[in-house]
């Protein structure tokens, strides 16, 4: 293995840091090649594998500090938490934060799992400390190895005693089919495989730890919860305050928060972590990301994703049912999707019947050549019917310009959206009346209903697996998401997921299938097109402060034009 970074913060030497800023502005603090000092005992200790030296981010390792800061979409103060480690041939490995990071000195127990009757058969249970799971799996000849993520699963050794833990679940934002399958074996794999005895439920979302009382879980209690929808703690927006809640994480001895929920939920999380750094508590955070709209970055897919897809196929039948029985019927679906547009353009791959997929990444309009409306009527006097699916966050350019409303949020501050469907239904009303044309529209939105249903079988298992891998992350003292990295559970730094959104790239392979599956128009010109390909090509990922022009590079590299998600 060639050398290996732990980043710290830079001393708090204010003296120093005016210094450092003062220093030469133009310099490109990426191509510096930074000898490492000496390592700090504690420092080697938390690298644990891959015999890491430490940075100390410092005027003799960055003489410009202000370039850095501004060379990168990590603040500085986030950069003490950012752990990245080099290896051979550009292998780049994104670490998650430890307990030993901050309590050098903290005990370690045998893994209780290992005289389990259940698992010490099998022949290699607990993974190899130095598992990485790569970020990216297409490569080439020359490629670098790139960036990956800790393998997520049980740990021969770990951080806490069963009888020491006493571990919460939260579940904050909007409902996912699976919510509660996730709570259920948190607590039972909590208990069964940790002897964890003392396991809390957090009501209605964040601000439940400092506004509700604590419910007490057990697997008796929980036994049955999967069956049903929604979420048996509860889940709220808004409501966020970390030192509020951190006050009670600490007086109530908790240890291990399990905290469940979308791309605002991580980034509480990511705050709650930082607070409980800083305030040196011997305490695990664990995020098991949630979204229905499939929007969380890095992961493969989100858990319920695959329910919702499957239970939008009913509205879509509907659709195509009301359709075709009417003389130039049309079926309008509105489905999730504020941002991203997965749920309509998986729904719609799978369907078939859908004549058109309208989702907020790929912009469309209504009048003129090319338009929707001349689509329709085109389509109707090809086929006498036709099915459209629309994701809520489409078009809303288009509403907001017609009806001129002003801008709404939610407790979270996330954009209120306008009813796309409804504005559709009555601008093709319209339109068809002012041709005098005959035509029937029914429009269905089935959006609450797609997320507030239990997960199914497939769900059920994906969910399982989280939960574990959070559970045996949060025993081994890693504070991390979890998710699964191409096929892979991994411990997945909460500063990557919470720093850029997950969208269908319509210049992928999988938009153009739906195109062609559809027939509908791409409503993009060429110069669009154009657009987004440099969009994507200038999409990176964000740069943690203070890494190497080396490991700058593979970062670049995991985001470049090739990616996974192409299949
Ligand atoms: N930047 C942030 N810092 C701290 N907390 C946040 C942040 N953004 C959101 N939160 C908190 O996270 C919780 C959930 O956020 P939000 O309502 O945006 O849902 P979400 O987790 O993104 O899920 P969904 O996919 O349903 O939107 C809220 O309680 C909110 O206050
Ligand atoms: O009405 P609510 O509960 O705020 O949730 C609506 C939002 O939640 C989501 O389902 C995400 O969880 C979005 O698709 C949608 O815009
Ligand atoms: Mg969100």
């Amino acid at each position: 293995m060639a050398s290996s970074h732990i980043i710290l913060p830079p001393d708090d030497d204010e003296e120093e840091q005016r210094r450092l800023e003062e220093e030469g502005e133009d310099e490109d603090p990426w191509a510096r090649s930074v000898p490492p000092p000496a390592a700090p005992e504690h420092a080697v200790k938390a690298s644990l594998p891959f015999s890491a030296t430490c940075v100390r981010i410092s005027r003799d390792s960055y003489p410009n500090l202000r370039a850095l800061r501004n060379a990168s979409s990590v603040s500085l103060a986030d950069a003490a938490y950012v752990k990245i480690s080099e290896g051979d041939f550009g292998y780049v490995l994104d670490d998650v934060p430890h307990l030993t990071d901050h309590l050098p000195d903290a005990p370690t127990y045998p893994n209780p799992l290992q005289d389990h009757p259940a698992y010490s058969t099998v022949k290699q249970y607990f993974v190899n400390e130095d598992d990485t799971v790569p970020q990216k799996v297409v490569v080439q000849k020359s490629s670098r190895r790139g960036v990956h993520f800790r393998r997520a699963g049980p740990r021969q050794r770990v951080y806490f005693e069963s009888d020491e833990v006493k571990a919460c679940i939260v579940t904050c934002g909007g409902l996912c089919p699976g919510l509660n399958t996730v709570i259920r074996e948190l607590v039972c794999g909590l208990s069964h495989m940790y002897n964890v005895s003392k396991i809390y439920g957090i009501q209605n979302g964040y601000k439940g730890f400092y506004s509700s009382n604590y419910l007490t879980l057990t697997p008796k209690s929980v036994d049955d919860i999967h069956k049903r929808g929604g979420t048996v703690l509860g889940t709220s927006r808004g409501g966020h305050d970390t030192k509020k809640i951190v006050d009670n994480i600490q007086d109530r001895g908790i240890n291990q928060v399990y905290i469940i929920g979308g791309d605002g939920t991580q980034k509480g999380a990511y705050e709650i972590f930082k607070e409980i750094r800083k305030r040196g508590l011997k305490v695990s955070v664990a995020g098991v990301p949630k979204t229905i709209d499939n929007d969380i970055a890095i992961i493969d897919k989100s858990f319920g994703f695959d329910t919702a897809v499957e239970e939008a196929q009913r509205a879509i039948d509907s659709a195509h049912v009301e359709a075709c029985s009417a003389e130039n019927g049309i079926g309008l679906v509105k489905l999730m999707g504020r941002y991203s547009g997965f749920i309509a353009m998986y729904a719609t791959l799978a369907s078939r019947d859908v004549d058109c997929c309208l989702i907020p990444e790929s912009p469309f309009y209504m009048d003129g050549e090319g338009g929707l409306l001349q689509y329709i009527e085109k389509r109707l006097k090809e086929n006498k019917h036709m099915v459209i699916v629309v994701a809520e966050g489409a078009g809303q350019d288009l509403i907001a310009k017609s009806l001129s409303t002003s801008e709404q949020q939610d407790a979270s501050g996330n954009k209120l959206l306008l009813d796309i469907g409804l504005w559709l239904t009555h601008k093709i009303k319209d339109h068809f009346k002012s041709k005098k044309m005959e035509m029937t529209i029914k429009y269905i939105d089935p959006t609450y209903m797609i997320r507030a249903i239990p997960s199914n079988a497939s769900d059920n298992v994906y969910c399982t697996l989280l939960a574990h891998s959070a559970i045996h992350g949060a025993m081994a003292g890693y504070s991390f998401t979890v998710g699964n990295v191409n096929g892979r559970h991994a411990y997945i730094p909460f500063y990557r997921v919470t720093s850029t959104r997950n969208k269908v790239k319509i210049t992928d392979r999988m938009w153009a299938r739906l195109l062609s599956s559809t027939n509908q128009p791409s409503f993009l010109s060429q110069k669009d097109i154009d657009e987004a390909k440099e969009t994507d090509r200038m999409a990176k990922p964000p740069l943690p402060t203070g890494v190497s022009h080396h490991v700058a590079n593979s970062f670049d590299q995991s985001a470049s034009s090739s990616s996974n998600s192409e299949i």
